[in-house]
């Protein structure tokens, strides 16, 4: 994808994968200019994926976009995309259960948000692990707003090599042999 971004309509409905330099890989959808969905394939909590999940989307400035949100989990997430230079900076504010429990939280979380809800009241929230990185996209492709093949199923291994090599998804951006 050669785009140049310069708006935030350019970055709404793009779909990325990336991965941070403690070698954490992520799959992301700006779903449109409320909502996101993601898939985890790689570090502490790698197979959890999440649809729907409300965050603020804004540009900062042309080409560089933010995005923050707190999840069920009591989990906070800072992004700061910067698409034309190939790289973005995340940071994660996990709680100390989470932490403690990861493989709680690695599902579809949607199914589970009673389960997520009851653990952050169980399990201790402070000290919260900080994870400040950088990473770099090794894809991004225009899936369009409110594309609900994006992330669509549970993580499988090779799945993020699929959809680099152009097996996963057609020329609408539909996901291939549902
Ligand atoms: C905890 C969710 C999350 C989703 C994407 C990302 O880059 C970092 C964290």
């Amino acid at each position: 994808m050669e785009k140049q971004f310069k708006t935030l309509e350019d970055f709404l409905g793009t779909h990325f994968i990336y991965t941070y330099d403690n070698g954490w890989e992520y799959e992301w959808y700006a779903k449109n200019d409320h909502t996101v969905d993601y898939r985890i394939h790689g570090g502490m909590v790698a197979g959890r994926w999440v649809k729907d999940q409300e965050a603020d989307i804004v540009m900062l400035t042309e080409g560089v976009y933010k995005i923050t949100w707190t999840e069920p989990t009591g989990t906070d997430v800072a992004l700061d995309f910067m698409p034309n230079e190939g790289k973005l900076h995340g940071t994660i504010f996990f709680p100390k259960w989470v932490e403690e429990h990861p493989e709680i939280t690695v599902t579809f979380q949607n199914e589970h948000i009673d389960l997520m809800e009851e653990s952050r009241e169980k399990y201790e929230t402070y000290p919260k692990l900080v994870v400040p990185e950088f990473a770099k996209i090794s894809y991004m492709g225009d899936a369009g707003q409110n594309n609900e093949d994006v992330i669509s199923e549970e993580p499988y291994d090779g799945i993020t090599s699929d959809i680099r090599n152009g097996k996963y998804f057609d020329e609408n951006y539909k996901r291939i042999n549902k």
